[in-house]
């Protein structure tokens, strides 16, 4: 499908810290717009409906994946998240560039619908660091870090088939290679449409 936003995709481990990069990209660049996703798991401390996640129970998750709401939906770490294909599809259609900030399963799902989407993925700078981090973070209780890092392993090992990796070591240098990326892709496609339309004026197409 062809539409005149770009579509980014983020994935990383739990703790690898792709949610503050992608809140600092959206701060410094207001052309690019958030996905809000869908889930079953309980909101965080400071976390509100309709801003991080629409926070649903499963029967109306179920009734959601029956409708065909989603463009993509997965399990991860116990609970269900998914993409509403609305929030996406209305946003690049209008130009928009939108960023999804999902699982390694529905970046590979986002990617088979929109070939042209562009897969970021986050890594840690070490094991060590992805512990502390979600342990600094203090907002999942011992058995839920727990299953985060043991998940984190076939998470990464996902990292070879995404477009790009950014190791977030320093956090401004990681941002510095997300907006990077984000400007980069800006460029080829609006060349690629200048080229296209070109193309359609020297054979007379309208
Ligand atoms: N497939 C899919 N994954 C999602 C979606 N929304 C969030 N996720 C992923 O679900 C995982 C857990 O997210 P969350 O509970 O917010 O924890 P966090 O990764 O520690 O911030 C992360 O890998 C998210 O990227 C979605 O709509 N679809
Ligand atoms: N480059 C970094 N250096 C140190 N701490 C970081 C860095 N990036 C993020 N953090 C911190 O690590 C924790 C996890 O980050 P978060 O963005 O919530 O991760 P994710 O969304 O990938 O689960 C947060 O407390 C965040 O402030």
């Amino acid at each position: 499908m062809d539409y005149p936003g770009n579509l980014f995709v983020v994935a990383a481990p739990s703790g690898a810290g792709k949610s503050s990069l992608v809140k600092a990209l959206l701060e410094l660049d207001s052309q690019v717009q958030p996905s809000v996703s869908h889930t079953t798991r309980p909101p965080r401390g400071q976390e509100k409906h309709g801003r991080e996640y629409f926070f649903v129970s499963a029967q109306e998750f179920d009734q959601m994946v029956l409708a065909g709401s989603f463009v993509e939906w997965a399990h991860v770490h116990g609970k269900r998240y998914g993409t509403s294909k609305k929030m996406i599809e209305d946003r690049i259609a209008q130009g928009a560039d939108v960023i999804l900030e999902i699982d390694f399963q529905g970046a590979l799902q986002i990617k088979r619908i929109f070939a042209n989407a562009v897969l970021v993925f986050i890594l840690p700078p070490s094991w060590e660091e992805l512990r502390s981090r979600l342990e600094r973070r203090g907002e999942d209780a011992p058995h839920v870090i727990e299953l985060r890092l043991q998940n984190a392993a076939e998470e990464m090992a996902k990292a070879t088939e995404f477009d790009f990796v950014i190791i977030n070591e320093l956090f401004e240098r990681a941002l510095f290679d997300l907006k990077a990326i984000v400007h980069a892709q800006r460029l080829k496609y609006s060349a690629q449409r200048r080229a296209r339309a070109e193309t359609f004026e020297a054979l007379h197409i309208p």
